[in-house]
This record gives C-alpha cells, sequence and structure tokens, in this order.
C-alpha cells in the first residue's frame, strides 16, 4: 500500500488527502473543479503550518507531506498507480455509484475501493462495481487531521482481508477504528442527525436562542460543540442529504427540521457559504 487516491476535494477529500500525504503516502488528489483542487492544497499548507506551529509536527513533515500530494482533474491519471481509493464526492447515491463504476474499469483489479458515505450502503455502491469484495465505507470526521476515529462499515460482499487492510490504512494515519454492522447512518450520523435535527427542531419552535441551546448543550452536556455550530461546519447541504437518505430508509424519526431545508434553499449551507445558523 504505497499510493492513495482520493476522489472529490471538498471539505473531506481535503482533509483525506492531508492525513494521507502526512503518514507518508503518495496521495493523488483528483475534482472535476481545478479551482477546487488549488483551495485544497493551500488549506492542507495551512493546516501543517498550523500543526508546525503547535509542535504537533516538524517543518519537514510539512515539506515531505506536500511533496507527496499531487492534483489531478483527470480521473484515469489519478488512478494510474494507486492501491487504495477513497471517494468524497457529494452524498448523492447515483453520482457514487457512477463514480465507483468508472473506478472499477480504470484501476487494477487488487485496488480497494472506499466510500467516504455519511449515510449510505457501502454494499449497493459495491454492487455496481465487478470487485463488491473490494469495496467497503471507510467513514472520516470533521475536521480530518484533528478526530481521531475512522467507522468502517463493511459490505455484504466485503472480504476480511479488504477489512483488515483499510483498518491498517486508517491506523498508518493515526486513527482509531471502529467496525459497524451495515445499517443507515451506522453509528455515528445516525446519531448526530438525531441531535442536530432535535437541535434545529427546537431553534424554530423557540425553545431558546442558536446561541443558548448551543451553550446548553456544550457546558450542559459536555460536548465539545453545539449541534448548530457543529451542522454548520458539516455543511448544511450535507445534513439535509443525510436526513433525507435517514428518513427514507429509517422511517418518521429522522424527517429533516423545515428550518434545515429552508436554509438550505436559501443558499445557507454553514461555514463553508459564509452563513448557516451562524455568520462567518
Ligand atoms: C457528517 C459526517 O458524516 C461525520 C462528521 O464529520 S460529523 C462532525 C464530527 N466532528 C465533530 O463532532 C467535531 C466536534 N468538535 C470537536 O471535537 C472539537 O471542537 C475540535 C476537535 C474540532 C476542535 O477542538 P480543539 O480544542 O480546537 O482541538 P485541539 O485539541 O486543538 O485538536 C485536537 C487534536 O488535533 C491536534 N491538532 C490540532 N491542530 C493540528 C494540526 N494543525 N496538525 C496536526 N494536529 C493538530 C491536536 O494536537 C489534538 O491532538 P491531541 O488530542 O492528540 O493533543
Ligand atoms: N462534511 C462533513 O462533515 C462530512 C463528514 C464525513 C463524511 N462526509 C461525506 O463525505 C462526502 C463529501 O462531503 P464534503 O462535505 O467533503 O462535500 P463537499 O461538497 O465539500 O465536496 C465535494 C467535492 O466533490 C467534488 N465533486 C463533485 N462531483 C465530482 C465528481 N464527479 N468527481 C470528482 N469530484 C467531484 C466537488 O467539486 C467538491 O470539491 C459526502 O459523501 C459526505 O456525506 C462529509
Amino acid at each position: 500500500m504505497k499510493h492513495i487516491t482520493v476522489i472529490g476535494s471538498g471539505l473531506m477529500g481535503t482533509g483525506i488527502a492531508h492525513v494521507s500525504a502526512q503518514a507518508g503516502y503518495q496521495v493523488t488528489l483528483y475534482d472535476i473543479n481545478e479551482e477546487q483542487l488549488q483551495c485544497a492544497r493551500q488549506t492542507i499548507e495551512k493546516n501543517l503550518d498550523k500543526g508546525i506551529e503547535i509542535k504537533k509536527i516538524s517543518e519537514e513533515v510539512k515539506w515531505r507531506a506536500l511533496s507527496n500530494l499531487h492534483l489531478t482533474t483527470d480521473l484515469s491519471e489519478a488512478v494510474q498507480h494507486t492501491d487504495f481509493v477513497i471517494e468524497a464526492v457529494p452524498e448523492i447515491l447515483e453520482l457514487k455509484i457512477d463514480i465507483f463504476k468508472k473506478l472499477d474499469k480504470l484501476c487494477r483489479e487488487s485496488v480497494i475501493l472506499a466510500t467516504n458515505t455519511s449515510t449510505m450502503s457501502p454494499t449497493e455502491i459495491g454492487a455496481a462495481t465487478n470487485r463488491p469484495h473490494r469495496t467497503i465505507a471507510m467513514h472520516f470526521f470533521n475536521p480530518v487531521y484533528k478526530m481521531k476515529l475512522v467507522e468502517i462499515i463493511k459490505g455484504l460482499e466485503t472480504s476480511d482481508k479488504t477489512l483488515e487492510v483499510t483498518k491498517q490504512v486508517a491506523k498508518k494515519m493515526g486513527k482509531e477504528t471502529v467496525t459497524v454492522n451495515e445499517f443507515p447512518g451506522f453509528v455515528t450520523s445516525r446519531m448526530n442527525c438525531v441531535i442536530g435535527n432535535e437541535a434545529m427542531n427546537m431553534l424554530s419552535e423557540g425553545v431558546a436562542s442558536a446561541e443558548d441551546i448551543d451553550k446548553a448543550i456544550k457546558l450542559g452536556l459536555n460536548h465539545p460543540m453545539g449541534p448548530l455550530e457543529l451542522a454548520d461546519l458539516v455543511g448544511l447541504d450535507t445534513r439535509l442529504k443525510n436526513m433525507k437518505y435517514l428518513h427514507k430508509t429509517l422511517g418518521e424519526k429522522y424527517r429533516p427540521s423545515p428550518i434545515l431545508t429552508k436554509y438550505v434553499k436559501a443558499g445557507r449551507l454553514g461555514s463553508k457559504s459564509g452563513q448557516g445558523f451562524y455568520n462567518y
């Protein structure tokens, strides 16, 4: 395992490429948007600099990580030398399936294809390929370079070897892992979505202000961030897609809060767009 390809250079793809390059893998980051790729490189460099500032990493680690990182908008080039692919495109099932089909055609037979989906079925995504035994879900957390967990979800056909290799890759990135049976939203998204949605409903019902809901959960329940500021960090568009999927697959309890739908319609996507439950 020497070379990792990351598909999609948004919030998560950027973080996954960062920790992969820092762990010593050759990393190719692919996106359809060249500007987004440049932005990802700048973000990685900025976060590596912060790592030096807080004495978490050395200058040498920074330069080695940056020299391990390659950017491209050409999918065949992105996977030419790859051993392991991590897909991090938007949470749209058809898009993920389409990309997995393309990856299956382009990648050597031995290559493992992992999806960073927040909620969806690795079995369904893997079934679109001729290598379902080499497909898996590898769920990272935002901000990737600070968060310690990777949640791993085995699809029905995922082989034990694929699971083992995926755990080893996460470990080399410095992450702890949990292995979760396939179910919509796994452990973390299912829980996080419910907490966030409840906070959004409380805000709409006038129970308290956004600031006080977040403060109550941080200081009263000892969460590191409030559920509304966390939803802003995740991206309200991503959270809405996650809620819609859980609502469709798990039922009424997961109906997205109307305020979430309204904010996304208005283009308030959280910190990435400058406005969500808070202004940035
Ligand atoms: C939607 C999806 O499907 C799933 C999701 O992603 S849901 C969202 C998940 N994320 C969360 O829940 C985030 C909740 N918030 C938090 O946990 C915290 O607020 C936070 C970790 C984001 C930031 O807290 P803060 O106190 O600023 O972090 P801080 O203690 O400085 O850093 C955390 C770790 O990263 C390290 N770190 C910080 N900056 C770093 C850097 N630039 N480079 C390397 N390491 C760094 C720190 O040294 C620390 O490591 P340590 O615990 O081993 O000492
Ligand atoms: N945001 C989070 O906190 C978070 C955490 C864990 C998992 N996830 C999951 O990770 C995935 C990505 O989420 P994100 O927040 O990084 O999204 P994002 O919108 O920030 O980034 C998505 C990236 O994919 C690119 N893209 C779109 N279509 C593409 C294609 N056909 N080929 C290549 N790149 C393409 C976009 O240009 C963009 O750069 C989703 O499945 C999401 O559910 C998100």
